[in-house]
């Protein structure tokens, strides 16, 4: 059988990582897929390099509607990025009767319904192994490996560029600037790095993690995020000294009234897998009620790391391509008629336990005042740790781990702690998780 022709819409990192990889490896992907698979057009804004990549022997054009337009291309593989252009090229790939893979989470989870909408009215597939935890198949596991599950909830360290400044600042004493700049350098970061630091780009994948573990259409506009550019040295040491170690998670948990769907710096402690995964790497947690929990570790950003999910991809529909529409994997792991409407939880009614810090003058009573506000709003405290003021300070630190409570009751406790004149600066309020 002929081989499936490709066209490839920008070859940038994860471009040129696909080119390669598919070009290294393609007698064993042939006897995976059934067919070769080829790419047979290249489009790029910047040709010239492009030409310097794909050689001779592939067409390279700047207009990445020359690509769409050709008839011998089946599959459109969107590596471009943004909601911008991106978005209109790839509903006019689906438009002309082709299917899409695409590495680009901020497309899907901001504008993810219309998109899966518009392939499944076109009897195409848009695929998206690469655009959660890059060369790790979570996408694959959620959809299809955990499918007998009731899945409770999926946690994971899904920004490759947080990661790996948390852990240069911690390990190596190195400032966030400097190590933002090399990640930039390393090709981890998003072409805006505020979408790393800001959470934002680990929401786009929590999105997506959370349709497909509970069935809901993506939903980003509902997501809580947050980023590491508050998180203060101070904290990630206290962590540590009470055995927890601080990382940027993503979060979907399923609770009786909804879904919760957030990111945030969180504590873990030090003695679960996922607190131990250090650099540019990512992880997932799930636990589904029938498997218990699972693990899935590797890197999650890089050209031929995120190469491998895409043309992971590629194989999948290569062999799915003449199977009846109806019979495919759905996009969303349910079927459209099967997606809930159970609805994403407003933050102040999401459960967490807390590490608050408190700057505190060092004067009898303070401590008791501090315990019967939280007492009042009915939360518990686990554990805490109070630094002796050195000779001749008179403030402190004042470190509590509470039990779990809802964010609500939590924000009307700290309101009411910050309001007492013994406390000097504004609290430090970071979420935990036991991820257990
Ligand atoms: N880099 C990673 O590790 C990684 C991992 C997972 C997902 N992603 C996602 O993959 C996508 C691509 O990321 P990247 O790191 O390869 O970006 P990149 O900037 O390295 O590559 C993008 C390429 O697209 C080209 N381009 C831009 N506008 C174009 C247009 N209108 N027509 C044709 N070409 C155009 C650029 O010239 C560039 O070569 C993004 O959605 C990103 O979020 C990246
Ligand atoms: N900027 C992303 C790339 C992979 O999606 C990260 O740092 O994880
Ligand atoms: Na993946």
């Amino acid at each position: 059988m002929n081989a499936i022709k490709v066209g490839l819409l920008g070859i940038g990192t994860v471009g040129g990582g696909t080119f390669e990889v598919l070009r290294r490896n393609q007698e064993e992907i042939k006897g995976r897929a059934g067919r070769g698979i080829e790419i047979a057009m290249v489009a790029d804004l910047n040709s010239e390099r492009a030409k310097s990549i794909v050689g001779d022997g592939v067409p390279v054009v700047s207009d990445a509607r020359q690509v769409i337009a050709n008839p011998e291309i089946d599959i459109v593989v969107e590596l471009i990025g943004g909601y911008g252009i991106a978005k209109t090229l790839v509903l006019e790939a689906i438009a002309a009767g082709k299917h899409v893979v695409t590495a680009n989470k901020a497309l899907l989870a901001v504008h993810g319904t219309e998109i899966f909408a518009a392939a499944r009215e076109k009897g195409v597939v848009v695929a998206f192994e690469a655009a959660v935890a890059g060369g790790i198949p979570i996408i694959k596991a959620l959809r299809e490996g955990l499918a007998a599950n009731r899945i409770e909830w999926a946690a994971g360290i899904i920004n490759g560029t947080t990661n790996f400044i948390l852990s240069e600042m911690r390990s190596k004493g190195l400032d966030f600037g400097t190590v933002l700049k090399e990640a930039q350098r390393l090709g981890y970061a998003e072409a805006d790095p505020t979408f790393d630091i800001e959470g934002v780009d680990a929401a786009h994948k929590a999105t997506l993690m959370s349709a497909l573990a509970f069935g809901i259409p993506v939903q980003f506009d509902k997501a809580h995020v947050e980023g590491i550019t508050q998180l203060q040295a101070t904290d990630i040491k206290y962590a540590e000294q009470l055995g927890y170690r601080i990382k940027l998670l993503g979060i979907t948990r399923r609770r009786e009234k909804g879904i919760e769907l957030r990111v945030h710096p969180t504590l873990i402690p030090t003695t679960r897998l996922i607190a131990n995964v250090e650099g540019a790497m990512n992880a997932v947690v799930v636990q589904g009620d029938a498997v218990g929990t699972t693990l899935y570790y590797g890197k999650g950003a890089g050209a031929e790391p995120t190469a491998s999910a895409v043309i992971a991809d590629l194989v999948d529909i290569t062999r799915l391509a003449t199977a009846d529409p109806d019979h495919r994997v759905p996009h969303l792991a349910f079927q459209p008629d099967a997606i809930s409407s159970t609805p994403i939880l407003p933050m102040a009614e999401v459960h967490t336990s807390f590490y608050l810090r408190l700057r505190v003058a060092d004067r009898a009573g303070v401590l008791s005042k501090v315990t019967t506000l939280l007492a009042e709003n009915d939360i518990s405290i686990d554990a805490m740790l109070q630094r002796e003021a050195a000779e001749g300070e008179s403030q402190t630190d004042l470190v509590i781990l509470t039990h779990e409570t809802t964010e609500g009751r939590m924000n009307t406790a700290l309101v009411q702690m910050q309001a007492l004149d013994t406390v000097l600066a504004p609290i430090v309020r970071i979420r935990k998780e036991e991820l257990a």
